[in-house]
C-alpha cells in the first residue's frame, strides 16, 4: 500500500489539501504567456514611442504581470510606464485603444500559440500530482488564468484537480486576484479544508505574496527562472526548483 499523508510527498504534518497554481507550477505556460505579452506590449510600445521604444523585459513580466489577472497585469504594466488607456469593455477588439483591447490582443495571440504548439506539463509535476493523489490528499488548482480550464486538458491534467478557481471564475464572483489572498482562500473552502491545513505552490511573486496572506500553513515557492530569494522574501517557506524535489528518494 502506499504512504499516505502530507508526509509522503514531502510537506509538513498536519496538511490535508493542496493548492498548485498551474502556469510555471504545473505546465510550462508562464514563458508562453510571457511571450505573448512580450510582443503585445513591444508592438504597443513601438507603436507609441516609435523605434527607440524601451522594450518589455523579464523583470517588466515578473514584477508587473505574472501571476495576475489579465487587464490588471496590462493596467500594472502600462502604469509603470507611466501610460494611462482608458478601461474599455471586456469586449473590445484587440487592439491599442483601451487596456481591455491590450489584453484582448495578448489573448487572441496566446490561444494561437496553444492551438499551434499544445501545453507541455513538468514532468515532475506530473509525478509530485500522482504522488499527492496516492497520499489522499485533494488537489486545487488556482490560477489567474482565464484559460486554466483550456490549458489543464490541453497537458492532460483536468483528472487530478479536484477543484479548479481560475480567472473566469474570479470574474464571475468578483474575486480579488493574486496578491490578494481570495482566489487560495475560494479553492480552500470549496475543499472544505483551513487555511491552516493547506499547502500553496506557486512560481509567481504575487502568488507566494498570496499564499501568505491567506496564512496558508506552508508556501512553497517554484523557482522556474533565478528569483529564489525574491520567492522568500514575498512570502515562501522554502524554495525547490522543481516540485519532484519533495519526493527526495521516493521515486
Ligand atoms: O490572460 P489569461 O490567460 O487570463 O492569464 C492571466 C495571467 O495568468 C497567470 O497565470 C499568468 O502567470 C500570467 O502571465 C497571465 O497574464
Amino acid at each position: 500500500m502506499s504512504e499516505q499523508g502530507a508526509g509522503a510527498v514531502g510537506l509538513p504534518a498536519g496538511i490535508t489539501a493542496v493548492l498548485f497554481d498551474l502556469d510555471g507550477v504545473l505546465t510550462s505556460t508562464a514563458a508562453v504567456h510571457q511571450r505573448a505579452w512580450k510582443k503585445t506590449f513591444d508592438d504597443f510600445l513601438r507603436e507609441r514611442d516609435g523605434a527607440g521604444f524601451s522594450p518589455f523585459t523579464e523583470s517588466d513580466y515578473l514584477r508587473f504581470v505574472d501571476g495576475r489577472p489579465r487587464y490588471e497585469g496590462v493596467r500594472e504594466f502600462l502604469e509603470s510606464r507611466q501610460v494611462d488607456l482608458p478601461k474599455g469593455e471586456p469586449d473590445d477588439e484587440p487592439g491599442h485603444g483601451s487596456v481591455h483591447a491590450v489584453g484582448n490582443l495578448k489573448n487572441r495571440l496566446l490561444e494561437s500559440i496553444i492551438a499551434r504548439d499544445g501545453v507541455t506539463p513538468y514532468p515532475g509535476s506530473v509525478r509530485y500530482l500522482e504522488a499527492v493523489r496516492e497520499a489522499g490528499l485533494p488537489i486545487g488548482v488556482v490560477t489567474a488564468s482565464a484559460n486554466g480550464e483550456l490549458v489543464l486538458e490541453k497537458a492532460g491534467l483536468s483528472a487530478f484537480v479536484d477543484v479548479r478557481i481560475d480567472g473566469v471564475v474570479l470574474a464571475r464572483d468578483g474575486l480579488r486576484g493574486k496578491p490578494a489572498p481570495d482566489s487560495f482562500l475560494a479553492a480552500a473552502e470549496a475543499l472544505g479544508v483551513a487555511p491552516a491545513s493547506a499547502a500553496v505552490f506557486e512560481d509567481a511573486l504575487a502568488g507566494v505574496q498570496a499564499g501568505r496572506a491567506g496564512a496558508f500553513r506552508h508556501v512553497v515557492g517554484v523557482n522556474r527562472g533565478n528569483q529564489a530569494d525574491a520567492l522568500v522574501q514575498h512570502g515562501a517557506d522554502v524554495v525547490v526548483d522543481d516540485l519532484a524535489d519533495l519526493l527526495g528518494g521516493r521515486r
